[in-house]
């Protein structure tokens, strides 16, 4: 699978933008500000619906204008695919694929996968644990449909029984059949989501530490845990024992929206303990091992953004990452540098197949 075609209307600093790709390696160069990123973050809108680096809609949307239009053709399995997601202030936004508008956003997840290494995934180590549960999430349900349902179907249910909790405190009063039917369905769901994180870790663990082995060229001891309060106890029992505080708190303070994964260099948090280095090779292990999980439970080869990565490691382990790509069979890779020439080196050793765009 790879984009062939991309066209921006009042992307964020772009009027109006058209660019044709290889069907390998894009690489985009020049300044800081010039808006590299912007391109990468259009592509990821493509296929996620949403902006990887600004949640908020109305300022992808270029200054002083009202409205835009990120416009992708693909090629997919020997078809050609075109995403429109458009945006105009005060509406909704709206993703079609050849023309006809999806109802939920959730069903076009997967369809296009794709994963970018960035700065900002920083965030995923200095964070709190939604942005870890989130990174997890987006993994899963790359390959998993039902999963995107499921926590969806939890993640409402969940707001619900919060309510319930705040109407209770309001009018001081206690309905426990209403709170039982949605103890059980969280329990239902929740049971559903952790038994899949599980499988998940399972599977993701081996392939993340093997690309993290590959960037560092040593053992580190480096590690990634799950850790859920289902691990001892059912979500029901959760939910049961937990009832007073919950009244008290006005929300639900157990369930699988607390969980967490644990990053650790030799039994410490890498957070405190990580090198600089070691915390970003941690991260792009990450991300590779997400590649490659996407690529064999997807049987689809992801679009990989690389954004500013040369810019993050010395040299060993930029040629340790280059020659990953290199052996790896990696699909269509987007590159953003600010440095030309440097870039250059580097992709005429990966392929002899790639375009460069000065922005
Ligand atoms: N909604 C918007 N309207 C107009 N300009 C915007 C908007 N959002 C972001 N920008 C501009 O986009 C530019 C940043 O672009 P981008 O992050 O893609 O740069 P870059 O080329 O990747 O730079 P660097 O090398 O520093 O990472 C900034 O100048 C910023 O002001």
């Amino acid at each position: 699978m790879f984009l062939r075609h991309l066209s921006l209307v009042n992307y964020k600093n772009f009027d109006s933008k058209v660019m044709e790709f290889d069907p390998v390696i894009n690489c985009l160069v020049g300044d800081n500000g010039v808006g590299k990123t912007n391109v990468l973050d259009a592509i990821y809108h493509l296929c996620f619906g949403k902006s990887y680096f600004n949640p908020v809609s109305t300022q992808n949307i270029k200054h002083n204008t009202d409205f835009f239009v990120v416009e992708g053709e693909f090629e997919k399995e020997g078809k050609t695919e075109k995403i429109v997601c458009s945006f105009k202030k005060g509406t909704k936004k709206v993703i079609k694929r050849n023309g006809k508008a999806y109802e939920k956003f959730s069903e076009h997840i997967g369809f296009l996968p794709l994963v970018i290494i960035s700065p900002s995934d920083r965030d995923l180590i200095l964070e709190g644990s939604e942005t870890r549960r989130k990174f997890m999430d987006g993994v899963i349900s790359q390959s998993d449909k039902g999963y995107l349902q499921s926590l969806i179907k939890y993640n409402k249910v969940l707001v619900q029984r919060n309510s319930l909790l705040k109407y209770f405190v309001a009018n001081n009063t206690f309905d426990p059949d209403t709170l039982a039917i949605y103890n059980e369905q969280l329990h239902n769901l929740g049971t559903e989501i952790h038994k899949k994180r599980i499988a998940f870790i399972d599977a993701f663990v081996p392939i993340f530490k093997e690309q993290y082995a590959h960037i560092a060229e040593k053992d580190e001891q480096i590690m990634l845990a799950y850790e859920s309060q289902l691990t001892h106890s059912s979500l029901l029992e959760l939910l049961e024992s937990n009832l007073e505080k919950d009244r008290a708190l006005q929300y639900t303070s157990t369930g699988i929206h607390k969980d967490d994964l644990s990053f650790t260099i030799a039994g410490h948090p890498i957070k405190k303990f990580g090198s600089q280095g070691q915390q970003k090779s941690f991260l792009i292990a990450l991300k590779l091992a997400q590649f490659h999980f996407i690529k064999e439970l997807a049987k689809n080869t992801p679009i990989l953004l690389l954004d500013d990565i040369f810019d993050k490691l010395d040299e060993s382990r930029v040629s340790q990452i280059v020659s990953l790509v290199e052996n790896e069979n990696f699909g269509q890779i987007f590159i953003s540098d600010t440095h030309a020439q440097r870039t250059e080196s580097v992709v005429k050793s990966i392929h002899q197949s790639y375009k460069i765009f000065t922005l």
